[in-house]
């Protein structure tokens, strides 16, 4: 499941996703809530993603709310772009605390890491934000596809190694993003 703020790009981020393509244009605030699927080939095995776009704003709340509980993953997404939507993080964390089944498993997206001139959260920030956390982070870019496939593969990688390991053979999440995180304005948490 996708949340963050209204405008943090979570739509663009799961567009990009499922069809590789940037939906540039005017901003087409989500209704509610709306899904996609995607499959994907994880270590030889077939691994049904179902991803829940949720919408930001505030009077949707309600309805995000109800979805929590059966989420198994959330990306939480704020925009480098926008000081706000940073800084709204710790309030997204409460209500995922509240609301998100306890070993949901949670990764923390800086998205628009493409808006170079318009970027007001520093990476280290979101970085020391993660780590206080103790959630995996990442920077995005749904425009550019900066690592897009990354995180859905990451957090597919961890469903899949949960339901087939002994949970005592933890998946290093922020490990394997790491070490997978190639190109440029992104480097290690
Ligand atoms: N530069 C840049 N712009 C982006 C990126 N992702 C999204 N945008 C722009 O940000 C605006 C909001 O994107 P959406 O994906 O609709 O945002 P959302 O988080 O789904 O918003 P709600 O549905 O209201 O919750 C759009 O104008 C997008 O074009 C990105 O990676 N880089």
């Amino acid at each position: 499941m996708l949340v963050g703020d209204s405008g943090v790009g979570k739509t663009c981020l799961l567009v990009r996703f499922k069809d590789g393509a940037f939906l540039a244009g005017s901003f087409i605030s989500t209704v509610g809530i709306d899904f996609r699927n995607k499959v994907l080939d994880i270590d030889g095995v077939k691994v049904k993603l179902q991803i829940w776009d949720t919408a930001g704003q505030e009077r949707f709340r309600s309805v995000t709310h109800a979805y929590y509980r059966d989420a198994h993953a959330l990306l939480l997404l704020y925009d480098v772009t926008n000081k706000t939507s940073f800084d709204n993080i710790q309030a997204w964390l409460t209500e995922i605390h509240e609301y998100a089944q306890q070993d949901v498993v949670l990764m923390l997206l800086g998205n628009k890491a493409d808006a170079t001139h318009d970027r007001v959260v520093r990476r280290e920030d979101g970085e020391r934000l993660a780590k206080e956390f103790g959630v995996p982070f990442m920077e995005t870019s749904a425009r550019s596809g900066l690592n897009v496939e990354l995180a859905f593969t990451a957090v597919a990688k961890e469903l899949k190694h949960r339901s087939t390991k002994e949970p005592s053979e933890k998946f290093q999440l922020q490990e394997y993003v790491n070490k997978e995180m190639k190109g440029a304005g992104c480097c290690r948490a």
